[in-house]
């Protein structure tokens, strides 16, 4: 087997008085689609938080590509490859769509924002074919009519595609998405489902996805990892995985069967 793309190990972090992330690890294949899960308070933000860079560990290994990216920022780990969605959607609202996305590609090829919003310098051609890759995205992500929108302007649902759009724009190897189906309709995820799939299959994406609702995770995940109280206590295919007493056991008296039923 390849190497995985990514390789988290003995991750610990704490806040005052308490462990949120206590020896964790966790590893996602070249293309593979990981479901990091667990109860509310389980450490799961906090992980994907210092896998993306944005929070410093305070032990443990980052590894990208083979790569040790341990002490790299947040921005290095996006320039090698590594994009997320949050769950608190952070688009730009007074832009339109379309801009969110040129925004986004030119911060991945370095370029100031200033410039970029302001048009200022960026040769042309390169600027052409950026543009003509967010069409292909808008499109792709059905999009295409809200091109020119404010995303403010913009359903939860689509906003939540832009904000995937945004992140294939900058080619990642890895994508992190958080929550990505919270308060979407069920047909809405439905179209979720799919296009995560599709990311994965035709660009060939691999994907860490922090998620409750337990039909996405188990019509989308290859493998689940389970935290609890910051430590793994269950990992491997989402059939198996729910149906573990130790996993359901965490779970009891923290919505489980409602998640598991939804
Ligand atoms: N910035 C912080 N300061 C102090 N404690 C924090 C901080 N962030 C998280 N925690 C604590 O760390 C633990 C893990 O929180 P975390 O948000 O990572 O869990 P989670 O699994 O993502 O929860 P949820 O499913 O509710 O989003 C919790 O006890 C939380 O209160």
């Amino acid at each position: 087997m390849s190497d995985p793309i990514l390789s988290v190990e003995g991750v610990v972090k704490r806040f005052a008085g308490v462990t949120a992330v206590d020896g964790a690890g966790l590893s996602v294949g070249a293309g593979e689609i990981v479901g990091l899960i667990g109860p509310n308070g389980s450490g799961k933000s906090t992980m994907v938080n210092m896998v993306t860079g944005e929070m410093p560990a305070d032990s443990g290994t980052f590894r990208f590509d083979g790569r040790d990216i341990t002490a790299l920022p947040a921005w290095r780990r996006a320039r090698l490859g590594m994009a997320r969605s949050f769950q608190m959607l952070r688009l730009f609202g007074s832009l339109s769509v379309e801009d969110n996305l040129l925004l986004a590609r030119h911060i991945s090829m370095k370029r100031s924002m200033w410039e970029s919003v302001l048009g200022a310098r960026p040769a042309r051609e390169e600027e052409e074919a950026v543009r003509a890759r967010a069409r292909e995205l808008l499109g792709w992500f059905d999009l295409a009519p809200f091109a020119d929108r404010k995303v403010t302007a913009l359903s939860i649902g689509q906003q939540r595609m832009v904000e995937l759009a945004r992140g294939v724009i900058a080619d990642p190897r890895l994508f992190v998405l958080d929550e990505p189906a919270a308060g979407l309709s069920p047909p809405n995820v439905d179209r979720l489902i799919a296009l995560i799939r599709r990311m994965r299959d035709e660009f060939g994406i691999s994907i860490l996805l922090v998620e409750h609702d337990m039909r996405v995770v188990r019509d989308l995940c290859d493998r689940v990892v389970v935290l609890d109280s910051g430590t793994k206590i269950a990992e491997g295919p989402p059939a198996a995985v729910t149906q573990d007493p130790v996993v359901v056991e965490a779970y009891i008296g923290r919505g489980w069967k409602r998640r598991a039923q939804a």
